[in-house]
């Protein structure tokens, strides 16, 4: 199943900035590893936002909802979530 996630991240100001820095590496070693792994397709940043729209390929909302809550800036994230269907016009869709 694909999902269509948003995801914006609010790190709090006053975290220790080396805090902040290990959170931020440790975020991307864990989406390098997923992107490899197949499941995060696509990872977009969206000019001008500390966010992103990313595309998972899991098996089901209770796979993508755990995938989401074992990232590091999990705690600093706001998260919207879109499932995704097939288009009827969609060329790929047209046999
Ligand atoms: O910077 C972001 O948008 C949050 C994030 C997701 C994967 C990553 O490496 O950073």
């Amino acid at each position: 199943m694909l999902f269509h996630v948003h995801m914006e991240v609010a790190i709090p100001h006053d975290l220790d900035p080396d805090r902040r820095a290990e959170l931020v590496a440790e975020e991307k070693a864990r989406a390098l590893e997923l992107q490899r792994s197949g499941v995060w397709p696509h990872l977009w940043r969206i000019v001008g936002e500390y966010s992103n729209i990313s595309v998972f390929d899991v098996d089901s909302g209770d796979a993508l909802h755990a995938l989401l809550s074992s990232l590091p800036l999990f705690p600093y994230m706001r998260i919207k979530v879109t499932p995704l269907a097939i288009h009827p016009s969609d060329l790929k869709a047209q046999s």
